[in-house]
């Protein structure tokens, strides 16, 4: 877990060798206690240099450690006996440091950074604070500002910034280790007092009051309701405050605060999560480490409506030649000037020049016939999306993968019109797509393993997460939006109001509401599909009851609210009113009361007082229901891959984990107690009636979320 050497005869090197990320695991953090204590009792030591082996200093305490009972030799006393020690050690930084292995190296007294390695205190994305006296130690050495902002964001650093900063020591382009050794010799009868990180005063500004409170506000602001950032700030108000050894006790019953929560738990979980999502499986064996993905060089998008153009940008900036595709000359030279825009816009964001070069716009598929891999993005209706396949079937080359990024229709059924079903799969990106980091990849029936491979890979690319879903309508996400907005409009019919809806879900973590997102979104999409599906319109028979369709319970409100012309933000009006088109603030529009009140009186409906706890319920919890259904169906391989989709695609609250952890985190018994609840008191609502997994799970004594795949093996997997 640590190797020990000697060598220039007079610096012990000790390497850390615990892959991937040589995190601090009880075994490692034993051989650095007895490594240390060898190298500080030989009397051939001079000094000391510690690396981590394959390129990577530490990734920080080993996480999967915090869920059990903790053993082994507690990090902080190892770490005291590095800086104690009379013998100079020098941290040899390749690769990464981040928390715990930042704090290892703050606990040398000299630091050296190759110049790719990145540093950081990313604790509090995992819910709790740098622990190893990271709130301690950083302020004294950079001082408040730049230790709070580190801290409160977890944000990475390249080497040169921790130069900057006053962090590292020297950053060299070569070989860390070799320099450090180099630097370890030099530094050997120099006085170590000053280079002991305990033993300097926090620089406190004057104003430290005033910016510990905008700090807070700031972390209030951005993640409401979460606590890791406020008490990371109350730890750096310590080290301002209090003598060192007074600090690191406050820090310590700081993370107590935080170690056991219940958003520890979820966020650590959401680590995991999205790691565990990469690794797919198909039914026939075919997985993520035993299928080749093909190298994409060359792309072709049709389509340079919104979701076209944040394609196109997304495969360019990744340095994949892409050619455009419009159908209209004027569609493709605006489509051509917003991509330019793009792409201008965020290689200047990133301080790199633009990839124009990249880029081809055609009004011609016929110029596709040689590109690797094809993205349709054209507008959502099968019988469009259908000829556009056949067409790419006929002029592709004949190994070119065909994907399309349709949002919920049957991708075998576009694979079925072409030459090569099995090179056909979905590629569903989020809206704006050049920004959202979702990516769900829709395996057909018929999409063979180095497809899926290839979408998968090709998205991890982009910078994308990506998810590995079945083919059913909507996919994963989009499926279990659709009971969730029905809930919250039946929730309105019922007698509350948009904001009131809004405000229950924005104080449960969500950055926006169902209603204010709606209206962010766009209201008449989902408009004109209910009317393409006969849940609206014309074809709707005069006899249908109003509030039902097929037997089901069926709100007509949103119809009724797009029938006004009222699309959301774009038009100024939606579910709330806004000043003008385009304008985000949103307001309670008493015309939207009005329509309310007469809809209720027209269907007899008596408003009754709603409480946030059963808005709450109602929305998440058939939520999670239609997700278990989701895992029945084999639509998803396991609960992490809905709550990633959820995480990403959707803005859930990062610190509940997603809907399935939300619902495992409720109790697995109580969701099913509520769901029959409410089930029974609307029976006319399917999406409310308890799943068979869920009662499956509850009857098993409710597992942990990690456990649920054991009980789902058992069924079909779609995947
Ligand atoms: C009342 C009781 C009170 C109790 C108080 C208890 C006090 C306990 C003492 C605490 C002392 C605090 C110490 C410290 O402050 C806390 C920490 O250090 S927390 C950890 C901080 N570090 C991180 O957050 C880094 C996390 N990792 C990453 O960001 C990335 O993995 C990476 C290092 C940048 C590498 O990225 P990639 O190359 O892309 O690789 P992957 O991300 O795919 O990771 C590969 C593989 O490694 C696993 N992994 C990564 N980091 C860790 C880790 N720190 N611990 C465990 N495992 C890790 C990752 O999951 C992947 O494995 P896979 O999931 O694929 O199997």
């Amino acid at each position: 877990m640590a190797r020990y050497e000697l060598v220039k005869r007079s610096v012990a090197l000790i390497t850390l060798t615990n892959p991937p990320v040589n995190a601090l695991s009880s075994p490692v953090r034993h051989a650095i206690a007895n490594s240390m204590e060898r190298a500080l009792s030989d009397p051939k030591v001079r000094a000391v240099v510690i690396c981590g082996e394959n390129g990577r200093f530490c990734g920080g305490a080993d996480i999967r450690e915090f869920a059990g009972p903790l053993r082994g030799p507690p990090l902080i006393p190892v770490l005291e006996a590095i800086e104690a020690g009379d013998k100079p050690v020098v941290a040899a930084i390749e690769g990464m440091a981040l928390g715990g292995g930042f704090e290892l190296a703050l606990f040398c007294h000299y630091r050296i950074a190759q110049s790719k390695a990145r540093l950081g205190l990313p604790e509090v994305t995992l819910g709790i604070l740098p622990a190893a006296g990271g709130t301690q130690r950083l302020p004294r050495l950079i001082g408040i500002p730049a230790a709070l902002e580190m801290i409160t964001t977890g944000r990475h650093i390249s080497a040169q910034e921790a130069l900057k900063l006053g962090i590292v020591d020297q950053v060299t382009d070569q070989n860390a280790c070799e320099t450090a050794l180099e630097f370890a010799l030099k530094a050997v009868g120099k006085p170590l007092s000053p280079r002991r990180v305990s033993t300097l005063t926090t620089p406190c500004p004057p104003d430290l009051d005033a910016l510990l409170e905008a700090a807070t506000m700031q972390v209030k602001k951005k993640t409401p309701g979460v606590m890791a950032p406020l008490a990371c700030i109350q730890a750096v108000r310590a080290a301002a405050t209090m003598p060192y050894s007074k600090g690191m006790k406050r820090e310590s019953e700081l993370m107590a605060t935080l170690f056991n929560s219940g958003q520890a738990r979820a966020l650590q979980y959401c680590f995991f999560a999205q790691r565990t999502a990469g690794k797919w499986t198909l039914p026939s064996g075919a997985q993520w480490n035993n299928s080749k993905p093909r190298e994409i060089r060359s792309a072709a998008v049709i389509g340079l409506g919104t979701m076209g153009r944040g394609i196109v940008v997304s495969l360019a900036r990744v340095g994949i030649s892409v050619i455009a595709v419009e159908s209209e000359k004027k569609l493709l030279e605006n489509g051509r000037q917003m991509v330019i825009g793009m792409l201008e816009r965020d290689a200047k964001r990133r301080g790199v020049s633009a990839s124009l070069n990249l880029l081809k716009f055609t009004l011609s598929l016929q110029d596709l016939k040689d590109v690797d891999l094809v993205i349709e993005a054209v507008f959502e209706d099968m019988a469009l999306k259908k000829r556009v396949f056949q067409e790419l079937s006929k002029v592709c080359r004949p190994g070119t993968l065909l994907c399309t990024n349709t949002s919920g229709l049957d991708v075998d059924a576009l694979a079925g019109v072409t030459d090569r079903p099995h090179l056909v799969a979905g590629m569903h990106f989020f809206s704006p797509a050049h920004v959202m980091k979702l990516l769900e990849v829709v395996c057909g029936p018929r999409s063979s393993s180095e497809t899926i491979a290839t979408a998968m890979s090709l998205g991890k690319k982009m910078g994308k997460v990506s998810v590995a879903v079945g083919n059913c309508p909507g996919f994963v996400g989009n499926r279990m939006l659709k009971p969730y907005l029905d809930q919250a409009t039946f929730l309105l019919e019922e007698g509350a109001t948009p904001e009131q809806i809004d405000k229950a879900l924005e104080d449960f973590g969500f950055a926006m509401g169902v209603f204010r997102m709606s209206d962010l979104a766009g209201l008449d999409v989902g408009w004109r599909v209910r009317k393409e599906s006969g849940l609206t319109g014309p074809d709707v028979d005069p006899k249908n009851p109003p509030r039902k369709r097929q037997g089901r319970r069926y709100c007509p409100i949103p119809d009724m609210v797009c029938e006004q012309g009222r699309f959301g933000q774009k038009t100024g009006r939606g579910w709330y009113k806004y000043d003008k088109p385009g304008d985000t603030n949103a307001k309670p529009d008493p015309l939207i009361q009005n329509l309310l009140e007469t809809y209720r009186s027209r269907y007899g409906i008596q408003p009754r007082n709603i409480s946030d706890q059963e808005i709450i319920e109602r929305c998440l919890f058939v939520l999670a229901n239609e997700g278990f259904r989701i895992l029945e169906d084999g639509m998803a391989a396991r609960p992490e891959d809905i709550d990633v989709i959820y995480l990403f695609g959707y803005a859930f609250p990062r610190h509940r984990g997603g809907p399935m952890f939300y619902a495992s985190m409720v109790g697995l018994e109580r969701v099913l107690e509520r769901l029959e609840h409410y089930h029974q008191a609307h029976p006319d609502v399917p999406h409310l009636e308890p799943s068979a997994l869920l009662k499956k799970l509850v009857a098993c004594g409710s597992p942990p979320v990690q456990q649920w795949r054991e009980h789902i093996k058992t069924m079909r997997s779609h995947l």
